[in-house]
């Protein structure tokens, strides 16, 4: 009876005798072409996936040089150009976060008086970015350009600095929104703590180094019940990871100071409104629902007590920034190396005047001539704080900060602008 072997083995009946050390030779031969086999096989995927990962690789980069919305001569020429000084005394400046709100404001008031200004802004989908890309086209009519690209993109910093020696950086691009911390806690991380130290470790290693105004917030007050709210106050308690990641950059832009010798000015901002505003805020979502007839929601407090805020109109804002970066001081250091102590200050900007949020509606109703569909709820622990109100002594005496616009005044003209913004034809001239 063959064996199992023997009718595996190709059969040539009556001729051929099996040989088993033949057998085996062959089974043996057999097991190792089929490992060799595999291994070539494993070999040819190893290969393929290389070649494949490396044709990845050199598209990437590809892109990144071919794509890239900056570089080359006419590019530098651009900055070049839009950094030019046209005032004796002048300063020439670096406006991160320029297509924002407050960054779009500053930029136009230092192009305005001769200023050179360059502005940089990742025009991220934070909210709605057609209106930012609408800010870019504002300051390019004044000659301002505005780089895309992020903060944390040290490549495209250095370069910026290489073309433009920058006496100062007006640092704006942030995560902004307390509440939205919640929901993309990253994005605060990515801007305000890691875009910050790139931002910072640029200016140390730039020569010469610039002086740093940046925006840090009103709410590193955070639970702070003494009011009003003045630098002096020990800010350890925030109440979102937005406020928590400002008060973090406060200590950030400490060290940079203390070792390299950069002049800091950090400005805490309180609620700030105004034309081309930022759409997440209250005031402009109220505007938006007021007007389609959506019902708008109102928090309140413990015990049912309306909330508060200092909101501060944006050209008084300006104002307070084009004073610190005036009175700011030199930074000290060069090549990385600190040469001697440099200013680190820290100012109040608000307005000095809290009003309750639903005063800002019965504002918003009156300029509106529309009744709102108000929805009151308590407040959520989503990292708001009751109310806010800003000391400004310290920014008054030292950068002439004088506000002048209340919140009537401020919203009639918030309101001006966004029914010609988004086409709504006034019958009547507003309240
Ligand atoms: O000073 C700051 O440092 C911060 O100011 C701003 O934060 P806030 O003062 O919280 O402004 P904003 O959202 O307009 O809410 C205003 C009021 O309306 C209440 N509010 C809000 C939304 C809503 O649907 N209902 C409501 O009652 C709400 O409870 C609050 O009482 C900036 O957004 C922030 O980026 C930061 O710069």
């Amino acid at each position: 009876m063959p064996s199992l072997q023997d009718e595996l083995l190709p059969s040539t009946p009556g001729k051929f005798k099996i040989d088993h050390r033949v057998s085996h030779h062959r089974q043996l031969h057999r097991c190792f072409s089929s490992t060799s086999t595999m291994f070539l096989w494993a070999l040819f995927l190893i290969a393929l996936t290389a070649s494949y990962l490396s044709f990845q690789s050199f598209i990437n980069t590809g892109n990144r040089y071919f794509a890239a919305s900056w570089g080359g001569i006419q590019w530098e020429s651009q900055v070049r150009s839009s950094a030019q000084i046209r005032r004796s005394g002048g300063m020439s400046v670096l406006v991160t976060g320029a297509a924002g709100f407050v960054g779009t404001h500053v930029s136009l008031a230092l192009k305005k008086r001769g200023d050179g200004v360059v502005g940089l802004d990742n025009f991220n989908n934070y909210y709605d970015p057609s209106l930012k890309k609408a800010r870019k086209a504002l300051l390019q009519n004044q000659g301002v350009l505005v780089v895309e690209g992020d903060i944390n993109d040290s490549r495209l910093l250095a370069k910026l600095f290489d073309v433009v020696p920058f006496t100062h950086v007006m640092h704006l691009a942030a995560q902004a929104g307390v509440r939205y911390a919640m929901e993309n806690p990253n994005s605060y991380v990515h801007s305000n703590i890691a875009g910050l130290v790139t931002l910072l470790e640029t200016c140390k290693s730039a020569d010469p180094q610039p002086a740093v105004v940046w925006a840090s917030s009103s709410s590193v007050y955070g639970l702070n019940e003494k009011v009003p709210f003045s630098e002096l106050d020990v800010t350890d308690q925030p109440a979102s990871l937005y406020a928590a990641t400002k008060k973090a950059g406060e200590e950030i832009t400490h060290t940079y100071n203390h070792i390299y010798g950069l002049s800091i000015t950090g400005l805490r901002f309180f609620t700030v409104y105004g034309p081309w505003g930022r759409p997440d805020m209250a005031y402009f979502s109220f505007t938006r629902n007021i007007l389609q007839g959506k019902p708008i929601t109102i928090y309140r407090g413990k015990e049912q007590v309306d909330l508060a805020r200092d909101f501060t109109y944006i050209d008084d804002i300006v104002k307070g920034c084009v004073g610190s970066l005036d009175t700011s001081g030199k930074s000290t250091g060069s090549g990385g190396k600190k040469k001697g102590p440099a200013p680190y200050r820290i100012f109040n900007l608000g307005n000095t005047s809290p009003v309750t949020v639903p005063t800002l509606v019965n504002i918003l109703e009156g300029h509106l001539q529309v009744k709102a569909k108000r929805k009151l709820v308590d407040m959520p622990g989503n990292g708001d704080v009751p109310f806010t109100h800003a000391n400004i002594s310290l920014a008054r005496q030292e950068l002439g900060y004088k506000p002048t616009t209340d919140l009537q005044t401020g919203l009639k003209k918030f309101v001006k602008w966004y029914l010609s913004y988004y086409g709504y034809h006034q019958s009547k001239p507003l309240n």
